[in-house]
């Protein structure tokens, strides 16, 4: 007897139709945004100021909720889900790296980068031991009590992606994470977030360095709300489209059709 055919894995992150309005009367930033990305890949979200790029974040990170359409994070639909089951998912499946850090003043590394734990109720002592880990591996081992005004700027940033990868959520989400760095230390920051994904991590990244953009694997663009190119080097990732639409459309009686992903890229 032969096996059953294989599923294939949900996509990391599905979006069908998304609109963001702000504002009474309401003002659109997003214009119904199609894509799916699959788990483990790596892709930078490029564009002009203002056309939209963190808006997108701050939904496909679940920090806001779109006005239109629907947004699946590893199979799970989110208007499916509670605040409170939203608040669950993002701490435990999705890290967040911003250029401008983000960390706390009066805090170590060490225990900047534990606060990344605090949602699992692990021991102080085990979330330390973790945070340590992290940092060590970052290249930050000799680092772990000084403080974030004592750290140049490329190690501040690998604190904080040592912070949002301690608890390996499946996603992280990097807003500009080489804006405030000079040109090597943004390198080397590149190279931490590549040997993320390498390990397995699906790694979205916003960038208006072009020539950042141009390593990635895949690049979206967006114009005015909207994807004007989704670009992608060597052919398309297969994705287990099918198995999240039966998944998300059964869950939410949607009847999701995740085959609207932008077609206007090389394929
Ligand atoms: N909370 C908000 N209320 C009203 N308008 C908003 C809000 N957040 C963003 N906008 C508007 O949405 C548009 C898109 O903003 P967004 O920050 O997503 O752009 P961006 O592509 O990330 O720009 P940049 O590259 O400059 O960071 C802008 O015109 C901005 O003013």
């Amino acid at each position: 007897m032969s096996a059953p055919p294989k599923r294939p894995p949900a996509p990391a992150l599905l979006l069908r139709d998304v609109v963001k309005e702000y504002g009474t009367p309401p003002l659109r930033i997003l214009h119904g945004v199609d894509l799916a990305v699959a788990p483990g890949e790596l892709l930078a979200v490029v564009g002009p100021s203002g056309s939209g790029k963190s808006t997108l974040l701050a939904l496909i990170g679940t920090l806001d909720r779109p006005t239109f359409g629907h947004i699946a994070l590893e199979g799970h639909d989110l208007a499916d889900l509670s605040d409170r089951q939203v608040a669950a998912l993002r701490a435990r499946r999705i890290g967040f790296v911003f250029q401008q850090f983000f960390l706390l003043p009066g805090l170590t590394t060490v225990e900047n980068v534990a606060t990344g734990l605090l949602y699992t109720g692990e021991s102080a002592r085990r979330r330390r031991e973790r945070a340590v880990q992290a940092l060590s591996d970052l290249g930050l081992g000799h680092r772990l009590d000084h403080h974030p005004d004592q750290l140049s700027g490329g190690e501040k940033q690998r604190v904080a992606i040592a912070r949002a990868v301690v608890g390996r959520p499946g996603l992280l989400l990097a807003d500009e994470p080489t804006g405030a760095l000079d040109t090597t230390s943004g390198h080397g920051v590149m190279e931490v977030l590549r040997s993320l994904n390498t390990d397995g991590t699906t790694v979205l990244v916003i960038t208006h360095d072009r020539d950042l953009a141009a390593s990635f694997p895949r690049r979206i663009g967006i114009q005015d709300g909207r994807i004007a190119f989704d670009e992608h080097v060597g052919g398309r990732i297969a994705v287990g489209e099918d198995s999240a639409v039966t998944h998300i459309g059964a869950a939410s009686g949607l009847g999701l059709d995740t085959r609207g992903r932008s077609e206007g890229g090389p394929t």
